[in-house]
This record gives C-alpha cells, sequence and structure tokens, in this order.
C-alpha cells in the first residue's frame, strides 16, 4: 500500500501558454545551435525535477523505497534514467526496464544508462511487481502512431499494476501536436511537463491520464521564445524550479 504525499507548496500557475510538437523541436534545436545548451543539460534539469516530485509526493520518508523506471529510447527515456540517478543516491531502490536493447538507446540517452550501470543499478527484462511507484519515461512527445509492440505491453502493464505512475512530459501515447491519447496510453497519477505545458495537456477531458500536472524548468531563455517562428510570450518561473499547474 503506498502512502501518498501532496504537501506541495508552490503556488498555482495560471497563464501559461502551450507548446505543440513542433514548437518544442524547434526550442530544443535553438536551445543547442543559438544558446549552447546542450540535450545533457536539459535532460539532468528534467530528471532532476522528476525525481524531485517523485520523491516529494511518494517516497520521502519511506525506508529504501521501490521504483520502477520504464525507459524508452529516446530523450524521453533519457531524462527518466537521470531521475533514476538521483533517485538511487537519494535511496531508492531503482529497477530498470528498458523498452528496447540497450544498443537501440539514442546517444544522450545511452550515455545516463552507462552511468547507471557503472553505479550497479538493476536493469530487468520483466517489470517487476511490488514497487512504491513506476516512472513512465516511455515516449514524450516524439510519439508517432498509438504505442506498438513492448512499448504498448510495458503501458498496459503499468495501468494495471496498480501501482502509482508518474510520467515524464507527457504520459505515453499522449500526442503533443494533436492533444489526443492514443491507445494504449499511460494513465498517470501525475506528469511533469518540460518547459511549457505541451498542447492539450491542461484540458480536463484528458485530467485522468495526465494526473496532476507540474511544470519544470529546463531554463529556456525568453529570448529563444520571443524568437520563435511563432512567437511565444511567456510568464516567469519567479525563482522556482517547479510549478504545479493543474
Ligand atoms: N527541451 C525539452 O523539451 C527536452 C526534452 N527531453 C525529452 O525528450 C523527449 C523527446 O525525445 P525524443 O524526440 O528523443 O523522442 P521520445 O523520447 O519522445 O520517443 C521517441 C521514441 O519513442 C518510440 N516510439 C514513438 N512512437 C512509438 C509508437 N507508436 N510505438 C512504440 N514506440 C514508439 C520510438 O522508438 C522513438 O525512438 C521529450 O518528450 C522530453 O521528455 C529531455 O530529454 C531534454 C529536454
Ligand atoms: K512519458
Amino acid at each position: 500500500m503506498t502512502m501518498e504525499r501532496d504537501d506541495w507548496q508552490f503556488p498555482w500557475a495560471k497563464g501559461w501558454p502551450e507548446i505543440d510538437r513542433a514548437g518544442m523541436v524547434e526550442v530544443d534545436r535553438r536551445m543547442v545551435e543559438t544558446y549552447g545548451i546542450a540535450l545533457e543539460k536539459m535532460m539532468e534539469n528534467a530528471g532532476r525535477a522528476l525525481a524531485t516530485v517523485a520523491w516529494r509526493r511518494w517516497l520521502v520518508g519511506r525506508d529504501a523505497p521501490r521504483v520502477t523506471v520504464l525507459a524508452g529510447n529516446g530523450g524521453n527515456g533519457g531524462g527518466a534514467l537521470v531521475a533514476a540517478r538521483r533517485l538511487a543516491a537519494w535511496g531508492a531502490c531503482v529497477e530498470i526496464v528498458l523498452a528496447r536493447p540497450a544498443t537501440a538507446l539514442a546517444p544522450v540517452p545511452a550515455g545516463q544508462f552507462a552511468i547507471l550501470k557503472g553505479m550497479g543499478i538493476a536493469v530487468v527484462e520483466d517489470p517487476p511487481e511490488g514497487a512504491g511507484l513506476i516512472l513512465d519515461g516511455l515516449i514524450g512527445y516524439s510519439l508517432s502512431g498509438a504505442p506498438i509492440g513492448r512499448v504498448a505491453d510495458l503501458i498496459t502493464w503499468a495501468n494495471g499494476s496498480g501501482t502509482p505512475i508518474l510520467a515524464l512530459d507527457v504520459p505515453s501515447g499522449f500526442d503533443a501536436s494533436t492533444g489526443r491519447l492514443a491507445m494504449p496510453s499511460v494513465s498517470a497519477n501525475a506528469t511533469v511537463t518540460l518547459a511549457l505545458p505541451k498542447r492539450g495537456l491542461t484540458d480536463p477531458a484528458v485530467r485522468w491520464a495526465v494526473g496532476d500536472l507540474y511544470l519544470a524548468d529546463i531554463s529556456v531563455p525568453p529570448a529563444l521564445y520571443a524568437t520563435m517562428a511563432c512567437p511565444i510570450r511567456t510568464p516567469s518561473f519567479a525563482g522556482e524550479d517547479i510549478l504545479r499547474i493543474a
């Protein structure tokens, strides 16, 4: 039985614009090309925020809590692997389940995975029973069609596990361009989305799958948003790393 804490003290944020997949791809590209903020840096911020929400809401005060981390081969998986490292360092018992063989990991997530191997963190083939929390890092904004194969199997397993699920960026199966949920999609208790809420995430119609929505700062310069193909004016995080927005 998981005891859940929800004593998040950060202010309710209103008025955040949404961003779709194309916009976020543009942000990611210009973060690197214009500002030299490498993917590793963004991923570190993303994973730390995910770990912080996980710890504060579900794990704090528990002795060696068990966390299952479902990681896809892209940037979403990479962020979840960063969170795995942070949670392990904070005392959690972390088990990693990869959606695809380690050889299929994109270069930066592969680097994160190598660190975890060096730390001796367990990597298991079958998702284990009895964890206190599942991190969903299977697919982020680069979903293409309805989830298939082992990714779909892991989504179905997580939804049926009875364990709380914390999703990174979007619940896997959520389409950040259309705001729609594919079948199957992760049914999360909470989601930590990055930089700006992805299009449709705040729609009450998908709240059952998104859960409580947190917004994490990955330090996108306001000038980047202001000079995008479709400029976005953003309110400030005002000194907070993570805001609860829905
Ligand atoms: N600036 C940002 O927003 C940042 C984004 N990051 C993360 O990176 C994510 C985007 O990463 P990527 O573009 O690498 O891609 P994703 O990690 O979103 O997923 C891509 C992978 O998902 C799999 N996939 C896609 N559709 C599928 C389907 N229908 N069935 C089964 N498998 C499917 C494919 O193997 C594909 O390689 C974001 O959502 C976010 O979590 C962070 O890593 C860093 C900063
Ligand atoms: K996800």
